[in-house]
C-alpha cells in the first residue's frame, strides 16, 4: 500500500507488490474466472490473468473476429473458450467485459448463472450505475466489484508484456461473500495493474464518460482540428499544418510531459513559446470550461449513457460506426498523417 498526500487530500493505493503471484493464486486457487467477450478489454484481460497462473476461461460467441482472435491466442474451443452463458455457468467469478450495450442485451442469460456466492465484475460502472436503462440489476446474495484499467485494453497488454503496469480504478459495489474486497484486489493486479485506485462505481462511471468524450478523446480532436482548419485556411500546406498540431505533439511534447509534467515540458520549449502558452491556456480554459459543464452534467443526468445504448444496440451499428470513422480518416488532415508519419525515419518504407 503507497499513501499519496496531495494538498489536503489522502490517498492509499494498493500497489502489485501487495498481492505477489502466490497471494492471487491462494486467493483464487477455488477460483473459476469466466471472461465475457473477447474485446479489447476481455482479450488483454484473460491473456494477462492466463500468464498470472489464474485459471481463466473465456465466453465468446461462434463466428466472428473475436472468436477467431481467441482461438489464434491459444484458447481451446469446448475446454477454455466456450458459449457466454456456458461459461458463466461454470465461472465462480464473471467478469462481464461485453461492450456496454451488449451487457443490457445478454444479461437477461446471464443473470440466471449468477447463483449465491459467485462474483460479477465489471471494468467500468456503466450497466449498475444506470441500471435504470440497462436493468442490469444483481441478485444480493453474490459479490459486485469492479476494475476499470485507465487505457485501451491493448496498453493493459502491451505494458504487462513490458513488465510496467497500468493504473486502474477498484470499486467494491456489493459484498456478500466477506471476499469481495480480497477477490476485486487479486483480480486488479492478476490483469496486469500496477497500481490500484479505490473508487465508487458512480465516480468511475461519470469521471470515465468526462475524460474519455473530454480531454482524452472528444475534446482533443476538436481542438486540434479547428487549429488545423484555422492555420490551412491562411494558407499553410497540410504538411506544415499537421506537424504543428498532431506530430509534434504526440512524437516530442507529450512525451516530455508523461515523463515529468506541463511545467517541465514548457521548460523545454522556448522562452518565446513559453510566454505564448502562459497566456493562452487561460483563454483556451475560460473558453472550454462551460463546454466541460455541458458535458459533466451530460454525463451525470444519464444522457450519454442512453445515447450510447441507443446507438449501439442498433442492428446496422458497426456499418454506422465504420462510416464515421472511415470520414475521419479519409478527412485531409489524417491523409496527411498517414504521409506525416511515414516520413518517421524508423518507419522508412513501412506501412502505417
Ligand atoms: N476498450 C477499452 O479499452 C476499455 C473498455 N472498458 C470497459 O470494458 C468493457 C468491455 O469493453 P470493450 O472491451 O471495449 O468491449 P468491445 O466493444 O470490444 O466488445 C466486447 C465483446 O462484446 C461482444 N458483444 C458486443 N455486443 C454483444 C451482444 N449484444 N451480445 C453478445 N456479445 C456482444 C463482442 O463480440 C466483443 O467480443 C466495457 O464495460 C467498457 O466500457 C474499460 C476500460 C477501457
Ligand atoms: C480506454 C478507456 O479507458 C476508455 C477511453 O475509457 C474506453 O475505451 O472506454
Ligand atoms: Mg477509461
Ligand atoms: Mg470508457
Amino acid at each position: 500500500m503507497r499513501e499519496i498526500r496531495i494538498g489536503s487530500t489522502v490517498e492509499v493505493a494498493v500497489e502489485r507488490s501487495d498481492y505477489p503471484p502466490e497471494k492471487i493464486q491462494q486467493i483464487l486457487a477455488n477460483e473459476t474466472v469466466a471472461v465475457l467477450g473477447y474485446g479489447v478489454q476481455g482479450r488483454g484481460q484473460s491473456l494477462n490473468m492466463r500468464d498470472n497462473g489464474v485459471k481463466v476461461i473465456v465466453g465468446q460467441r461462434k463466428g466472428g473476429k473475436a472468436y477467431d482472435l481467441a482461438v489464434g491466442d491459444g484458447w481451446v474451443p469446448g475446454e477454455t473458450l466456450l458459449d457466454p452463458e456456458e461459461a458463466a455457468a461454470k465461472g465462480t467469478i464473471i467478469q462481464y467485459l461485453l461492450s456496454d450495450a451488449g451487457q443490457k442485451e445478454m444479461w437477461p442469460k446471464i443473470k440466471p448463472h449468477l447463483t449465491a456466492g459467485k462474483a460479477l465484475y465489471f471494468s467500468h460502472g456503466f450497466s449498475i450505475v444506470f441500471a435504470d436503462q440497462t436493468h442490469v440489476i444483481p441478485p444480493a446474495d453474490i459479490d459486485v466489484i469492479l476494475c476499470a484499467p485507465k487505457g485501451s485494453g491493448t496498453t493493459v497488454r502491451r505494458l504487462f508484456l513490458e513488465g510496467r503496469g497500468i493504473n486502474s480504478s477498484f470499486a467494491i459495489h456489493q459484498d456478500a461473500t466477506g471476499r469481495a474486497r480480497e477477490r476485486c484486489l487479486a483480480l486488479g493486479v492478476a490483469i496486469g495493474s500496477g497500481y490500484l485506485f479505490e473508487t465508487t462505481f458512480r465516480k468511475e462511471v461519470v469521471s470515465d464518460l468526462t475524460g474519455e468524450r473530454g480531454v482524452l478523446m472528444g475534446a482533443i480532436y476538436g481542438l486540434w482540428l479547428a487549429q488545423y482548419e484555422v492555420l490551412r485556411e491562411h494558407g499553410h500546406s497540410p504538411s506544415e499544418a499537421f506537424n504543428e498540431t498532431v506530430e509534434e505533439a504526440t512524437q516530442s511534447l507529450y512525451p516530455l510531459i508523461a515523463e515529468k509534467g506541463m511545467d517541465w515540458m514548457y521548460a523545454n520549449c522556448s522562452t518565446t513559446a513559453q510566454r505564448g502558452a502562459l497566456d493562452w491556456f487561460k483563454k483556451f480554459a475560460a473558453a472550454s470550461k462551460p463546454v466541460f459543464e455541458e458535458l459533466y452534467e451530460s454525463v451525470a443526468n444519464g444522457t450519454e449513457t442512453r445515447r450510447t445504448l441507443e446507438a449501439n444496440s442498433r442492428p446496422d451499428y458497426r456499418e454506422t460506426l465504420e462510416k464515421e470513422l472511415k470520414e475521419i480518416a479519409d478527412s485531409e488532415m489524417w491523409q496527411a498523417g498517414i504521409q506525416v508519419r511515414a516520413l518517421r525515419p524508423e518507419r522508412q518504407g513501412k506501412a502505417d
